[in-house]
């Protein structure tokens, strides 16, 4: 198992990384501040994992009160409709402010997990037990939480921090190509965003860790984890560089937004993202037109996409990207790429090479 430690002060927390971590219910119990547990899972996730994590939980501590809350599967149902359902069970319950939520299954549930403990009696403890590549790469750390709106991505939510990540890699046996493809996605974007020698080597991995390698997968969730743990460590809240870990996803959130949530992947849309944002950074002087290529090879080589959907329209980029939370004041702000390896924060004036790049990329130009 490795270890690593997000440090926010009395709100820092483990991230734990190995293998069979879901059975190890003693690694949870310690954290508990009472006896009552709500896990949050999927009817995908659930029926694989849920007794192993039940049975590790028991074993540990024998009085413990489990109830479960089992959702629906799929960023469709990320929103308010069924955040209402885990309040139902807690209150069905009877569980008071010393309860904890387990989050069992990939980002949505963590994200849901997360955002329906930091308002239940104003804020109860979670812990993240991620299941899919994204999840342990990304979500489960730094204490985004929320869930969407049929006008934008992530738009209602709260920070709020787990008291613990166990990223069981065991779980990713299970995990279908396509999910392992997309989890891969926000793995690149760390090292495009600010650790070339993480780029250098994935470019070495990349066939390495989509044939699920997990002493590889290892290495590429420890490196992502520390990246973001001492990107959110110093900006918890994003007043500042934490914005750097959006790069590719005010397009990605474009895509999600007006395709439908579940059409396109997070990863496959933040995937896109990334190739948009590196071709505009090409356009306004910063990349070199190689430097896109590496970019658009690496990301065929973890079988993503590299260009957006073809039905979609420049206006309808536009206007999704017109309500960004990163924007201020109406000023559109965008994650590009200095050079490969470091990000930056742009308050993007040239309107012109954002719609040449949009229309090139979706073939209109
Ligand atoms: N909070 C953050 O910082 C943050 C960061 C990145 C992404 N996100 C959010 O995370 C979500 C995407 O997360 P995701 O990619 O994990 O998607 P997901 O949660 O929808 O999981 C992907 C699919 O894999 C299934 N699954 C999960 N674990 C499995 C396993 N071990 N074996 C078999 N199937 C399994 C799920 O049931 C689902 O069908 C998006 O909503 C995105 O906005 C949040
Ligand atoms: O943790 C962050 O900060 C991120 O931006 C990580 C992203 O990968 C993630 O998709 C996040 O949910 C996006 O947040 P949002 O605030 O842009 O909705
Ligand atoms: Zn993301």
């Amino acid at each position: 198992m490795q270890s690593l430690q997000l440090d926010l002060g009395d709100r820092s927390y483990a991230i734990h990384i190995g293998s069979k971590l879901i059975s190890r219910g003693d690694l949870i119990t310690p954290l508990l501040e009472g006896k009552q547990i709500l896990i949050v899972t999927n009817t995908t996730v659930g029926p694989i994992y849920l007794e192993t994590l039940k049975a590790g939980l028991l074993e540990s501590r024998a009085d413990l009160e489990i109830e479960i809350c089992i959702l629906p599967d799929g960023e469709a149902y990320k929103d308010i409709a069924h955040l209402e359902k885990i309040w139902n069970r807690l209150l069905e319950a009877g569980f008071n402010r010393k309860a904890t939520l387990l989050a069992l299954g990939g980002g949505v549930i963590g994200d849901m997990s997360g955002f329906a403990a930091a308002c239940y009696q104003r804020g109860v403890n979670f812990i993240q037990l991620p299941t899919t590549l994204l999840s342990q790469v990304d979500s489960s750390v730094g204490g985004k939480t929320g869930v969407n709106h049929p006008l934008g991505k992530n738009m209602l939510g709260a920070f709020w921090q787990p008291r613990l990540v166990l990223a069981d890699t065991s779980s990713l046996q299970t995990l279908p190509k396509r999910e392992l493809a997309a989890g891969m996605a926000e793995v690149i974007k760390y090292g495009l965003l600010g650790d070339s020698e993480l780029l250098l080597w994935l470019e070495t991995h990349i066939q390495g860790l989509m044939q699920g390698d997990e002493q590889l997968l290892t290495e590429a969730i420890a490196r992502s984890c520390q990246c973001k743990a001492t990107i959110v460590a110093e900006d918890e809240r994003e007043a500042g560089q934490r914005a750097l870990l959006n790069l590719g996803h005010t397009f990605g959130h474009a895509i999600e937004t007006e395709m439908g949530y579940g059409q396109w992947l997070h990863g496959e849309a933040v995937a896109a993202g990334m190739w948009l944002a590196a071709d505009l950074s090409r356009r306004l002087g910063w990349l070199e037109a190689s430097d896109c290529e590496r970019v658009e090879k690496l990301l065929k080589a973890a079988q993503l996409p590299v260009r957006p959907p073809k039905e979609m329209t420049v206006d309808q980029f536009l206007k999704h990207m017109a309500v960004d939370k990163k924007n201020i004041d109406g000023q559109l702000r965008l994650v590009l790429l200095e050079h490969l390896g470091k990000a930056k924060l742009h308050s993007l004036t040239e309107l012109e090479e954002l719609k040449a790049c949009l229309n090139s990329a979706l073939g209109k130009a």
